[in-house]
C-alpha cells in the first residue's frame, strides 16, 4: 500500500483553451503524471499503428473518436499508474467516457478552463506543436527560440491538420454538444472548479493557488 495519498485531477476546457499549456506548468510544480489523450492519439498516428490509422480521419475532420476506443486506451494507461497521482488532459470528453472513468477511479478535482470561443479561434491558427513531446508554441504568445524548431530537441514543429479554421469550428461545435454535459456531470459531484479568462498568464496564478491549497502534499520538493 502506498504511504502517500493519490490525487486524481482532470483538466477540461474547449480545444485551444490552454489545457496543454497549463498542464505543462502544473507538472513543473506538482508531482502529477500528465496524460494527454490528444498526445496519445497523435503518437499512434505518427507511429502508423493500426489504431492510429483508423482514428486519423476522425481527428482530421474535427470529430471525436469512438468512446470505447479512447476509454480503453486511457484506462489501460491509468492502470499502469496505479500508485501515482495523475493529471488527465483531454479525457473524458463525453458523459459516457466520464462514466467509464468513474467506474474505475474517483476524481478529486476537475479544473475547467473557460475561455471564449473567439479567443480560441485566433490562437489555434498560430499554434505550432512538437509532436513527439506534445510541447506547444504560439507565434504571438510563446514563440520558439528558433522559428519552426522545438526549444528542447531542436526538432521541427508542425501545424496540426485539425487546426484549420473550418475544423476548429467543427471541434468547438462538438465541444458544445458532447463535452459541455461532462461539466454538469462533475458539477453535480461537487468537484468542478472553473477558471475564466482570455489569457493563460492571468488564469494560471488562480490555478496554482487552488492546487497549492487543495493538494499541498504533491508540491515538488514536499516529502
Ligand atoms: N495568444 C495567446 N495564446 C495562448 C495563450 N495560452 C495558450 N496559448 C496558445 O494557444 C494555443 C492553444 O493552447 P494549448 O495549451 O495547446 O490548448 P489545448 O488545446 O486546450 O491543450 C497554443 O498555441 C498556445 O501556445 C494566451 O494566453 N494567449
Ligand atoms: N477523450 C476523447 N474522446 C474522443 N476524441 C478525442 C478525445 N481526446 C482526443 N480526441 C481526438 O483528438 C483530437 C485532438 O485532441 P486534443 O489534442 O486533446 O485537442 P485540443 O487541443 O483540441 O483540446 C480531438 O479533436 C478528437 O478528435
Amino acid at each position: 500500500m502506498s504511504l502517500h495519498k493519490i490525487f486524481r485531477v482532470i483538466i477540461m476546457g474547449p480545444p485551444g483553451s490552454g489545457k496543454g499549456t497549463v498542464s505543462a506548468r502544473i507538472i513543473k510544480s506538482f508531482l502529477l503524471k500528465h496524460i494527454s489523450s490528444g498526445d496519445i492519439l497523435r503518437a499512434n498516428i505518427n507511429a502508423k499503428t493500426e489504431l492510429g490509422l483508423l482514428m486519423k480521419s476522425c481527428i482530421d475532420q474535427g470529430q471525436l473518436v469512438p468512446d470505447d476506443v479512447i476509454s480503453r486506451l486511457i484506462l489501460k494507461d491509468l492502470r499502469a499508474l496505479e500508485n501515482s497521482s495523475w493529471l488527465l488532459d483531454g479525457f473524458p470528453r463525453t458523459v459516457s467516457q466520464a462514466e467509464a472513468l468513474e467506474d474505475a477511479y474517483s476524481v478529486d478535482s476537475v479544473l475547467n478552463l473557460n475561455v471564449p470561443f473567439q479567443t480560441i479561434k485566433e490562437r489555434l491558427t498560430s499554434r505550432w506543436t512538437h509532436l513527439p513531446s506534445g510541447r506547444v508554441y504560439n507565434i504571438d504568445f510563446n514563440p520558439p527560440k528558433v522559428p519552426g524548431l522545438d526549444d528542447v530537441t531542436g526538432e521541427p514543429l508542425v501545424q496540426r491538420d485539425d487546426d484549420s479554421p473550418e475544423t476548429v469550428t467543427r471541434r468547438l461545435r462538438s465541444y458544445e454538444t458532447q463535452t459541455e454535459p461532462v461539466l454538469e456531470f462533475y458539477r453535480c459531484k461537487g468537484v468542478l472548479q472553473t477558471f475564466s479568462g482570455t489569457e493563460t498568464n492571468k488564469i494560471w496564478p488562480h490555478v496554482e493557488a487552488f492546487l497549492h491549497k487543495k493538494f499541498p502534499s504533491i508540491q515538488q520538493g514536499v516529502a
